[in-house]
């Protein structure tokens, strides 16, 4: 290949035809080939030779390999770029293809095709001198691949034209109006980017368009950014930390990963509630009020809640306790916390901590980690909008722990009013002042909270209910509600206390009320039915003579079908030595306190036994005979 007069390609070329980009002497190019003979070329000239000969290629722009091999060849350009194939990737996905990196070495005129199959190969005549590139014309190619390998398609035909320009003269011709155009492009770009607010707006109506609305609008999005900034009252540090991230975004392309991850950084700093709260409406009368319209029972636990808002009113620097309801599940905890969050007007928000178990849920993930995110106060905060919303940790007892930390650990800061007036969140990585939250959190067991967590709260036991509370908690709470939801009136559905206490004690065995309430629901549903037939009736029997449907024993067993427990029987002192008595029934407690029961033989129960705790739930397992 070397010769006197520089290096010399052979005379014989195979050729790749390409209709997409042009390959210049000096430039490197990614080629991507799927069609046959392009393909067979790859396959049989560059996979399978071994020498430095074999991978020297032709390629020739603005010729189409057509889609058959059997088809005929469409007129070829005459000229091309003999280069070298440095990378050959091969893929399967979508479809077979191999994507070519080529290295431009110099210009050809394709003198005779030889054969069209498997590839195209043909006789060339070298036309530049190979030593031009690396020697004394280097600068000028440099500048010319340095800015023609960004052209985009529009100016693929000026590429080819520059291609065809054999004297560097009339390249330079061909190629500076282009540059030109480039180098102006980019002046205005950058002028329009360093411009205050005010300037740009005077300037972009009259001003110019250089096919670029996308670039007026990056200027405007940036500036209307660094308003928002301004106008977020961040406190000092995180505003200089979101000017500094702001210049950095500036100077960056938009294609590089980066910049969305710092846009994206920088719109969640702009809505956190730095300094947006909600004004506290509290008035102790009207709170009690609420409190006992909303909830039925749980005396103690609302004369606390009262007791500890009245001292909040008092005092509004009060710094915790954190209150934490502990019961079992149903009994309302979450409904009072949010009761509460009503009557000081301020804004609720819920975070289930259930089987979280990565500290980075609760502190979120530094910038550096792929698909970093804030951590849920964090992004609560944001939800809400305001920086002194109620947030009820819900079920503390079922933090988890992992590899990747304790969450129980991250949260003691929040919860610890000496510290969590400056929470940093990994992602933030500037404080945030959490002082002003009011955090409330439930469990159904203090077991298995963590005893610094615990340490940190006020813990209320909230008991199950009694049957009769339940019975009193379905009729002013339940049954309103449902037949609400479902579109009903108790014009059309009545619910007789008989009933009631009959899902209670032979449909629900529960510590709350959720299971009732699903029933409940299940009946509406039914109910709903019959009604929506009845209303495609003619208007005058629109209310059918049996409205409103009463759900008696009968209706019940119905609905719901055959009821899963009996009613209990009291059996009196030592009734298991009496002689006609030869089984017991053997019950689990079904709550999750269980975990935290004392002893094994503590869930033991049998029918009508009372002082284990009325709070527990009791699922019958089995029987135990008893052995004389
Ligand atoms: N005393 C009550 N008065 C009125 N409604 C009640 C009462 N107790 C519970 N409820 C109702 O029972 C349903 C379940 O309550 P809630 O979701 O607050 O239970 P929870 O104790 O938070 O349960 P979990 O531990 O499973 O989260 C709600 O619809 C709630 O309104």
């Amino acid at each position: 290949m070397a010769s006197s007069g520089g290096i010399q390609i052979p005379s014989r070329l195979p050729l790749l035809l390409t209709h997409e980009g042009v390959l210049l002497p000096g430039s490197t190019v990614r080629f991507s080939v799927d069609s046959p003979r392009n393909m067979q070329l790859v396959g049989q000239r560059l996979l399978k030779g071994t020498s430095l000969k074999s991978t020297i290629i032709g390629v020739i722009p603005n010729s189409r390999d057509p889609e058959q091999d059997t088809d005929d060849l469409p007129a070829l350009h005459n000229i091309g770029t003999a280069g070298i194939a440095v990378q050959v990737v091969g893929s399967n996905w979508p479809k077979p293809h191999y994507t070519l990196l080529i290295t431009g070495l110099c210009r050809f005129r394709v003198c005779s095709l030889l054969k069209e199959r498997p590839f195209v190969l043909a006789e060339v005549e070298q036309l530049d001198k190979l030593e031009q590139y690396t020697t004394s014309a280097a600068e000028g190619d440099a500048a010319e691949h340095g800015e023609l390998k960004e052209l985009s398609q529009k100016f693929y035909q000026a590429a080819v034209q520059v291609l065809d320009a054999i004297s560097l003269e009339e390249r330079f011709q061909k190629a500076l109006p282009m540059l030109t155009r480039q180098i102006e492009g980019l002046k205005l770009l950058q002028r329009s980017r360093k411009m205050s607010p005010d300037k740009e707006k005077r300037v972009t109506p009259s001003g110019f368009n250089l096919d670029g609305e996308d670039e007026d609008e990056d200027g405007d999005d940036m500036a209307a950014l660094e308003r928002k900034i301004h106008g977020a009252s961040m406190p000092e540090a995180a505003l200089r930390v979101c000017l500094k991230e702001l210049k950095r975004l500036k100077k960056m392309p938009q294609s590089m990963p980066e910049f969305a991850l710092t846009r994206n950084y920088l719109d969640l700093m702009v809505e956190l509630p730095w300094n947006r709260n909600t004004k506290d409406c509290l008035d102790i009368r009207s709170a009690r009020t609420l409190l006992d319209n909303d909830h039925y029972a749980m005396d103690k636990l609302k004369r606390r809640v009262l007791e500890y808002l009245a001292v909040r009113q008092l005092k509004t620097t009060l710094k915790g306790p954190i209150l934490c309801f502990v019961g079992p599940p149903g009994v309302g905890k979450t409904s009072v916390g949010r009761s509460i969050a009503r009557m000081l007007g301020r804004e609720f928000h819920r975070i289930a901590l259930g089987g979280v178990c990565d500290q980075s849920d609760i502190r979120g993930h530094r910038r550096t980690y792929v698909g970093s995110m804030p951590g849920r106060i964090i992004n609560g905060l944001k939800m809400v909008g305001v920086n002194n919303p109620v947030f009820l940790l819900d079920e503390v007892d079922k933090l988890g722990k992992s590899l990747q930390g304790d969450p129980a650990a991250a949260l003691l800061e929040v919860l610890d009013p000496e510290q969590n007036h400056s929470f940093t969140d990994h992602y933030l990585n500037v404080a945030f002042d959490l002082s002003q939250v009011l955090f409330i959190a439930t469990a159904n067991t203090t077991a298995t909270i963590p005893p610094a967590l615990l340490d940190r709260m006020e813990v209320l036991q909230v008991p199950g209910y009694t049957q009769e509370e339940k019975v009193e908690i379905a009729h002013r709470h339940l049954i309103p509600n449902q037949l609400e939801q479902h579109g009903l009136t108790p014009q059309q559905l009545h619910i007789p206390q008989d009933s009631s206490r009959d899902i209670i004690c032979r449909y629900t065995r529960e510590a709350g009320v959720r299971s009732l309430e699903r029933k409940i629901g299940a009946i509406c549903r039914a109910v709903a039915v019959k009604v929506a037939e009845g209303r495609r009736l003619p208007e005058a029997v629109t209310a059918p003579p049996e409205m409103p449907i009463v759900i008696d024993h009968v209706a019940l067993k119905d609905i719901l079908g055959p009821p899963p427990f009996e009613t209990e029987v009291s059996p009196t002192p030592g009734w298991w030595s009496l002689p006609n008595i030869r089984f017991m029934q053997v019950f689990v407690c079904t709550c999750r306190c269980r975990s935290a029961s004392p002893s094994p033989v503590w869930p033991w129960v049998w029918p009508g036994h009372r002082s284990v705790g009325r709070s527990c739930s009791w699922r019958p397992v089995g029987w135990r005979e008893k052995v004389s």
